[in-house]
């Protein structure tokens, strides 16, 4: 795995949004060879994608030929809720960028058979030829899309009960009301992200840093899902210096030399 360790949360985001437009380019996507992109939610992916639009605007990169697949999505939100995921990521990002409408995957939480709907996700996945990249952030328990403690790390997407630890970490998106965060979610499994052909993690803030150091020194375990980047063939985590203060100096120091010339 290649761990890069930036100064601030505008580095993470600068580095990331670099790192997809280059590969971006250097796939040269088309009509028939689409470049899939999975993509997260949350606080932390904001800075990627406002780096994102902004290099999309400087005439750096095109998503004409994207096909995006949202990681995760609230059970039962109405679609026009501001927090529904669908309606988070077209105000931050695809409202902004010449993605065409029907290039975009998400989860309905709405469904009234969420199995099939979870099962119709995959497929979908599997039609494109799988995810080339799938760019994610971290929860303060280590859930990675919303596969809490525990989940398999062979799991597929599928209907999940959300903890209360990070049902009262996304209250401040509900009125810090944590009785108004949904108590389910669906989100593709760990096995589902395992299967991208590449992983970027994205961690920013000291509140993540005990994640960070069971994603890099921990075992691989399923009560920190994080930990199964360690399985992964081709994953990088980007971190800001907050959150890499739970690593030892001996591990932080040894990414910041590999990487000199890359951060
Ligand atoms: N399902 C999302 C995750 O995909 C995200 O990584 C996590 C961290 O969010 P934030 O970036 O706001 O800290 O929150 C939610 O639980």
């Amino acid at each position: 795995m290649r761990f890069i360790p930036l100064k601030d949360n505008d580095s993470v985001g600068q580095w990331a949004a670099r790192y997809i437009v280059q590969r971006i380019k250097q796939f040269n996507p088309s009509t028939d060879k689409p470049f899939v992109l999975g993509l997260p939610t949350g606080g932390t992916p904001i800075s990627t994608y406002q780096e994102l639009i902004r290099l999309h605007h400087k005439g750096e990169v095109s998503f004409s030929n994207i096909i995006t697949f949202n990681m995760d999505e609230y059970v039962g939100l109405p679609t026009n809720h501001p927090e529904c995921y669908r309606v988070f990521m077209q105000r931050h990002f695809f409202d902004h960028v010449n993605i065409p409408e029907q290039n975009i995957n998400f989860l309905n939480g709405n469904a009234e058979d969420l199995e099939a709907e979870c099962q119709r996700y995959e497929e979908a996945i599997k039609g494109y030829g799988g995810i080339e990249l799938f760019m994610g952030g971290v929860g303060h328990d280590g859930h990675i899309a919303f596969n809490e403690p525990g989940s398999s790390l062979a799991s597929r997407t599928r209907p999940k009960m959300l903890t209360t630890e990070t049902r009262q970490a996304n209250a401040r998106f509900f009125d810090n009301d944590v009785n108004l965060v949904p108590k389910q979610a669906l989100t593709v499994g760990v096995g589902t992200l395992l299967d991208a052909r590449e992983l970027m993690i994205l961690a920013t803030g000291a509140d993540k840093c005990r994640a960070v150091r069971a994603s890099v020194e921990g075992a691989i375990n399923h009560m920190w899902t994080i930990s199964a980047l360690q399985l992964h063939p081709k994953s990088i985590m980007i971190c800001d210096a907050p959150a890499t203060l739970d690593l030892k100096v001996r591990t932080l120091r040894y990414f910041q030399d590999i990487e000199r010339d890359n951060i």
